[in-house]
């Protein structure tokens, strides 16, 4: 079986502020190494889907210059490979991407001319390691028109945010509510969807010249009774990182926290790919303390850190506290400088003796600024 994998990154998020104000939610930098579509990419690659189309919108510089060629993640190739679809202009009009289910349409020429009969819709935002081949099979078994990954979510997470799906016992969904206030259950919907391609072009011509454009609302719900709509549980870690500042400094320091979590991330269902970058070494000086903590490539430490995540090339300098915090590249916290509770964008400066503390929620601060 031939498998397309198309992954939406174009949204843009509020929700992360100043995070995403240069960058796609897709493309923000997490745990010290990569960025958030890494895992959704890695995951299609580590399940044998060696042609995925990205499709981008808001902000797409970043994570272009991420992506680059596809040679990371072994997508640059003669058949198949990485492929980047982002609006354009054509002889019949031009349009921005007007929800999901629009960007897909107007890149349909990338389904009908290729030679696969499935495709996996994924998002670049999404936190989670998966081989994809057990919902294959599932699938499969079920006889389904489309399949969607779904969780159960514990209180850690605000369900108003997702869209929550009823099922019948043998998995069938015959409800989705998308993002209400008391949702009948608390099994989202995690945003990936499988589904025959020339049933989903069938869909999409029915749906979006019709002025409808989301995929989820305008072309899965309206026919949850006609077609055979299935529930695929997924058990293990997912968090999404364009829900917010706060929901992307928990999943952070929950990888920081959890040996376990780490191993299901970075170790299990294959490796996570990424760009990578010739930083030398991280260097600890003798005056440096370190507990618990991602350190990267380039890092120079010879203050205190503590519980934190510290991406490539920061500078810690002697009698400097930074704790409770996400440090991105290239930042300089001079001496005596204390950082706590704290995510600080790359390139910042944090000069000698003074404070950036977080008090409820973490405080951020933007590129290029010095405090
Ligand atoms: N115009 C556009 N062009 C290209 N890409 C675009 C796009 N608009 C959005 N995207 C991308 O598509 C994905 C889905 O984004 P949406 O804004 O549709 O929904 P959201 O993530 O809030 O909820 C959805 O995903 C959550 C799980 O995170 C479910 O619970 C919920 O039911 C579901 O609607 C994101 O990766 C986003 O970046």
């Amino acid at each position: 079986m031939k498998v397309l994998g198309l992954i939406l990154a174009g949204g843009k998020s509020d929700a992360l502020g100043k995070l995403v104000y240069k960058r796609a939610s897709a493309a923000v930098p997490v745990f010290g190494k990569y960025r958030a579509i890494d895992f959704t990419l890695s995951n299609m690659v580590n399940s044998g889907i060696y042609k995925v189309g990205v499709l981008t919108q808001y902000n797409p510089r970043s994570l272009m210059d991420h992506l680059g060629s596809g040679k990371e993640w072994d997508l640059d190739r003669k058949h198949g490979g990485l492929y980047i679809l982002q609006p354009y202009i054509g002889m019949t009009g031009e349009y921005w991407y007007r929800g999901t289910a629009d960007a897909i349409f107007q890149n349909t020429t990338m389904l009908r001319r290729g030679d696969e009969d499935y495709v996996l819709i994924g998002s670049g935002d999404h936190i989670y390691k998966m081989l994809y081949d057990d919902l294959f099979r599932y699938h499969f078994a079920k006889s389904a028109d489309i399949t969607l990954l779904v969780k159960e979510l514990d209180d850690t997470y605000d369900i108003t945010q997702y869209g929550t799906v009823v099922t019948e016992p043998d998995g069938r969904i015959i409800e989705i509510k998308e993002k209400v206030q008391n949702p009948p259950t608390r099994k989202a919907f995690l945003g990936v969807y499988f589904i025959n391609k020339y049933l989903l072009l069938e869909l999409l011509y029915d749906t979006v010249p019709a002025g409808k454009y989301d995929l989820l609302l305008d072309v899965v719900i309206p026919n949850l009774s006609k077609l055979r709509v299935y529930a695929y549980e997924f058990k293990g870690y997912w968090r999404n990182v364009k829900k917010g500042i706060n929901e992307y400094y928990k999943m952070n320091m929950e990888v920081l926290n959890s040996q376990a979590l780490r191993e299901e991330l970075f170790v299990k269902y294959g490796k996570v790919y990424t760009k990578l970058k010739d930083y030398p070494p991280a260097k600890y000086t003798n005056t440096a303390k370190v507990s618990n903590s991602i350190i990267a490539d380039g890092c120079i430490i010879s203050g205190n850190v503590k519980n934190s995540v510290l991406f490539r090339g920061v500078v810690v300098k002697a009698g400097a506290r930074v704790e409770n915090s996400i440090v991105m590249q290239d930042t300089v916290i001079e001496e005596g400088a204390i950082v706590r509770n704290a995510i600080i964008d790359k390139n910042c400066v944090i000069r000698a003796e003074q404070m950036l503390v977080g008090d409820f929620e973490p405080v951020v601060l933007e590129k290029w600024m010095v405090v």
